[in-house]
């Protein structure tokens, strides 16, 4: 059995709702099907989760968000005409969204997280009825139904571990199911999404949940690429790559997959293969635990933007005990998450992502630290990019650091840290967001440009 998951790109029109029908009636063991909120149909056009948290926010205001609400229902419109579904599905789509919306708002975020779960709610009725137009025995199944607990954590809701007993029970059901991703249930009943692009995570359980064969993530591109194709032009396919790999591609960048997807697919060792919705014949990308080193030490690059580092300075830090906790107990206290950490013997940088900072808690947090730790300096350096070059190649292969240090060289790229983690499958360079595509490229032209495939 294959659990499949159909991200927004996939379901954005009824054309290609269409294609993710012949898809699924191609092959029999396609049973769970994992649906995400219709995406964008060309670049300036809106997602629907992001048409909803626009509605929420309004609400939320006190506002009237009629007009964004009137924009979600005509895009669930449009494809319910395209696909020649009648008016019911229409009437279910408005009233439910209306109900939501009339619900109360006295705790924002969860007010916010019954909006954003709508988009893919509704969708998988949409679908679910589309099948059953088709003649297919296919029904949509309900994430509380089904047993999906989560954490009551608004936008960022962690599976619960007695969530995998209960889905298991899909297995037995006949037909096709229709699931909505992104969102469970928190065991008081209350609706909880995951991270932005969750889906993929909803998937990944579901396929972990019924022991499936194989989790097929149907997405826009035909494989997941070494370096963003935004980045640099036409960048060579990665066939295979293992867990560990992908999870640090996608943490760093490679928004083709969720980072929080490989987990339960991992942990239960089912395979995951990424395969593109407008192209279905293209053997697509697989993730295993385990692949054959044949191409060089490296499988791909990602980079992100919106780093800070705080670099802590102070003399005979190496000797003082507890000095990295009392640090880090500062950015706790804060609720801040950090990213690395490289250190030398007197001093520290701690790597996190900006957008944590609210107004006057960088200065609060800088005092602190030269205050309570008696640092010699304490500094921020904003607007840093971070490039991870990933591949478990690396641990075989001498002077991949000295490869790569050179030819970020070559290219004028000032490296302003660099970090090499334990387990040898990813080296981090952190560098000034402007020279980020610079770097990436002269990267994948020392480590892609004589390779055949990898
Ligand atoms: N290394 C990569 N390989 C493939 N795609 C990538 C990579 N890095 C970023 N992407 C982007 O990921 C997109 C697919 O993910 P996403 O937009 O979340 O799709 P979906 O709508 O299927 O959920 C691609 O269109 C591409 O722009
Ligand atoms: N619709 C949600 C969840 C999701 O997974 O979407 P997509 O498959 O389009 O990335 C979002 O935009 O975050």
């Amino acid at each position: 059995m294959k659990v499949v998951k159909f991200g927004g790109s996939s379901l954005a029109s009824g054309k290609q709702i269409e294609k993710v029908f012949n898809i699924v009636n191609a092959d029999p063991e396609r049973k769970i099907i994992v649906v995400s909120a219709p995406g964008k149909r060309f670049s300036a056009d809106n997602k629907v989760t992001d048409l909803l948290i626009a509605c929420a926010e309004k609400r939320i205001q006190g506002e009237s968000a009629d007009d964004l609400a009137e924009a979600v229902l005509d895009r669930y419109g449009q494809i319910a005409d395209e696909l020649e579904l009648g008016l019911d599905i229409k009437d279910m789509i408005r009233e439910d969204l209306f109900t939501r919306l009339s619900s109360d708002t006295d705790d924002p975020e969860v007010f916010m997280d019954l909006i954003k779960a709508s988009g893919e709610d509704n969708n998988a009725k949409l679908v679910a009825a589309y099948f059953q137009q088709q003649g297919v025995e296919a029904r949509y199944v309900n994430p509380k139904e089904a047993g999906l607990l989560v954490s009551p954590e608004p936008g960022n809701a962690q599976v619960l571990p007695e969530a995998y007993e209960n889905l298991y029970s899909l297995k037995e059901k006949d037909g096709i199911i229709i699931f909505p991703g992104f969102f469970g249930y928190s065991r008081d009943g209350q609706v909880f999404t995951f991270s932005r692009s969750g889906s993929d995570v909803t998937g990944s359980i579901l396929a972990g949940a019924v022991k499936a064969d194989l989790y097929e993530n149907f997405t826009d591109v035909d494989a997941v690429y070494s370096v963003n194709p935004f980045i640099v032009e036409s960048p060579k396919e990665i066939k295979e790559l293992t867990y560990r790999e992908m999870r640090e591609l996608s943490y760093a960048g490679f928004t083709v997959l969720h980072d929080e997807a490989l987990v339960p697919a991992f942990r239960a060792g089912i395979p995951v293969q990424i395969k593109n919705t407008n192209n279905p014949s293209a053997p697509g990308t697989r993730i295993v635990n385990e692949r054959d080193n044949t191409n060089g030490p490296v499988i791909g690059i990602a980079s992100d933007q919106g780093f800070c580092s705080i670099y802590v300075g102070k003399y005979l830090m190496n000797r003082e005990v507890g000095f990295g906790r009392k640090l880090l107990t500062i950015l706790e206290e804060y609720g801040l998450s950090y990213e690395h950490t490289p250190s030398g013997i007197d001093d520290i940088s701690i790597i996190l992502r900006e957008n944590q900072f609210t107004d006057g808690v960088e200065e609060e947090i800088l005092s602190r630290i030269q205050y309570e730790l008696h640092a010699d300096e304490v500094k921020i350096q904003h607007s840093l990019s971070l490039i991870m070059v990933v591949g478990e190649g690396m641990r075989q292969n001498i002077g991949t650091m000295a490869r790569a240090s050179k030819a970020l060289a070559k290219a004028k790229v000032n490296m302003e840290m660099i970090n090499q983690g334990s387990s040898e499958v990813s080296m981090m360079f952190g560098v000034q967001a402007v020279d980020e595509k610079r770097a990436v490229q002269a990267l994948y032209n020392e480590f892609f440009a004589a390779v055949a495939a990898v």
